[in-house]
């Protein structure tokens, strides 16, 4: 049973156009505490009909909510923000129980999340336009930008608050109401945002958070043509079929898809900087994230001192429940993820690859995995092509800049990088190099509010967080005025 002082905030029914639902035939999913296999609650399995009763209403509210003053539309986001701010403990109970990450890690992705609401609520204010000098004297140009209209998201379970408000602040800020489907093994934090939505005065319609069948749902949030627009964070496989769904239609769609961040260590870094860096990346959400390292680079003159100390860092980490305290390290999310680290491992060993630290299921069982290094990384093994997503580092040799940057670029993604030098002149030639959307330089953390988070080539499209991610949910609208 989950201890919450707010017991309302733990909600299974559904939240359409303003009122609580169960599905239509009365079907339900069981939501799984992944740390103790526990049945957390029951929420409605729904389908294409709700998801269209859910997009009807978002159309019906859309007039309303765009024609409110950014000024309106910013004091609900920020209403809406202090509200998760003042109920952070119980959102961050509700994330660990079923997510799993540890309540340090929950505590700290319910602030990131509110965050986002915060800031869209003041760049909502500044949806500027544009005048440009026409062609001929007769004439004026003048843009506007105008909200696209209704929006679905689908959201994934590894940040189950922060990857919603992330796009649901951007879009209310823009003007566009919203219909979100989260994933089905955290739809918890989802809800409990839509408790809060509403009592901060989100008006009906406005936003919505509808849970049940991803293939039911997603088919009619992509092929519903009032739906304008579709932001999707999840897996590159699913992106793409969203993408090809979204097409019939001619929807503008943002895509925030896998990763394979490369992480490298030049001979010039501060070694114990990067190796903090490196916990940060790569360890953080226990390895479940779209911009956690997943191929360590490490020159060959500081290699055996890097992994020394990677290998000191990392067993420091407590892994277990993450209501228990110190513990730094969760379960993985499920068999299926523990099954994905077991192969690259196994994968690595039979390629040359050294086991430094873990490499194997935890005592603690279930699907929690040890933190582990693997030395003596190569190209051929999975760990280089494929995305991980879990605790494992592998290491991998470099001799020259040339090759690192090679090898880094090798791969379809394009999310995030990371590397550690201090030379000022490698710094610049290197951001320039990385074929990514996003560049840590010297850190291993990169995402905040204020910044343009996304990625390039089969990474994805579109930017969240920023002034760029506003951009995504307008249109621009050009007036053309004559008879000057
Ligand atoms: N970029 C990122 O942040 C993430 C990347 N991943 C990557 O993807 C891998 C697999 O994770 P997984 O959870 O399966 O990711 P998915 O892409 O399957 O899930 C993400 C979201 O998409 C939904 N979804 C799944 N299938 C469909 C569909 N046919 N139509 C519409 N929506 C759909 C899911 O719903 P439901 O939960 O109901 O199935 C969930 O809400 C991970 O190992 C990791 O590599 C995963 C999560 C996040
Ligand atoms: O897509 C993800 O994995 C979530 C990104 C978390 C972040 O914003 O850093």
């Amino acid at each position: 049973m989950l201890m919450l002082k707010n017991s309302s905030l733990f909600r299974q029914q559904c939240y359409i156009n303003g009122i609580w639902s169960d599905a239509d035939g009365g079907e339900t999913i069981q939501v799984i505490n992944p740390a103790t296999q526990e049945v957390l609650g029951l929420v409605p399995k729904m389908g294409s009909a709700e998801a269209r009763q859910a997009i009807e209403g978002a159309d019906a509210a859309w007039k309303a909510w765009r024609n409110k003053s950014a000024k309106e539309r910013s004091n609900i986001l920020r209403r809406w923000f202090e509200l998760i701010i003042e109920n952070s403990d119980d959102l961050a109970r509700i994330m660990t129980a079923e997510q799993g990450k540890p309540l340090s890690e929950s505590k700290g992705e319910i602030a990131y999340g509110a965050s986002y609401l915060e800031w869209y609520a003041e760049e909502g204010k500044r949806v500027y336009g544009d005048t440009i000098p026409a062609p001929s004297r007769d004439k004026r140009i003048v843009v506007t930008k105008e909200p696209i209209g209704v929006c679905a998201a689908i959201t994934p379970w590894n940040f189950p608050s922060s990857m919603i408000t992330r796009k649901v602040g951007a879009a209310l800020a823009a003007g566009c109401p919203i219909v979100v489907k989260p994933a089905s093994q955290t739809p918890y934090s989802a809800l409990a945002l839509a408790v809060l939505s509403e009592e901060a005065g989100v008006p009906t319609g406005v936003f919505s958070v509808i849970t049940g069948s991803a293939s039911a749902i997603g088919g009619e949030m992509t092929s519903n043509d009032l739906v304008r627009k579709v932001s999707f964070t999840g897996s590159t496989e699913v992106g793409r079929l969203l993408m090809q769904q979204s097409a019939g239609t001619i929807k503008k769609v943002s895509m925030e898809l896998g990763g394979n961040a490369p992480f490298i260590v030049f001979e010039d870094a501060d070694l114990d900087a990067a190796v903090e860096g490196a916990m940060a990346s790569k360890y953080r959400n226990t390895g479940q994230t779209c911009v956690c390292t997943n191929r360590f680079y490490v020159h060959d003159r500081v290699y055996d001192e890097f992994c020394q100390k990677l290998v000191n860092a990392v067993g420091k980490l407590k892994v277990g429940n993450g209501f228990d305290d110190g513990v730094t390290q969760g379960p993985l999310i499920d068999q299926a993820a523990v099954n994905k680290v077991e192969e690259h491992v196994a994968d690595a060993l039979t390629k040359g690859g050294r086991i430094l630290a873990g490499g194997k299921p935890h005592a603690l069982g279930l699907s929690f995995f040890e933190p582990t290094v693997i030395a003596d990384a190569t190209a051929e093994m999975k760990v280089a092509y494929e995305e991980t997503f879990g605790p494992l580092a592998p290491v991998f040799r470099f001799h020259s800049d040339e090759e690192v940057i090679d090898q880094a670029n090798d791969t379809e993604f394009g999310l995030a990088a990371y590397f550690y030098s201090r030379d000022i002149g490698r710094v610049w030639r290197v951001s320039e190099a990385l074929e990514y959307g996003m560049v840590g330089i010297n850190t291993g953390i990169i995402s905040n509010e204020a910044a343009p988070f996304g990625g390039v080539k089969q990474s994805g499209l579109g930017r969240e967080g920023s002034h760029y991610g506003l951009d995504d949910y307008l249109v621009v609208k050009y007036l053309c005025m004559g008879g000057i």
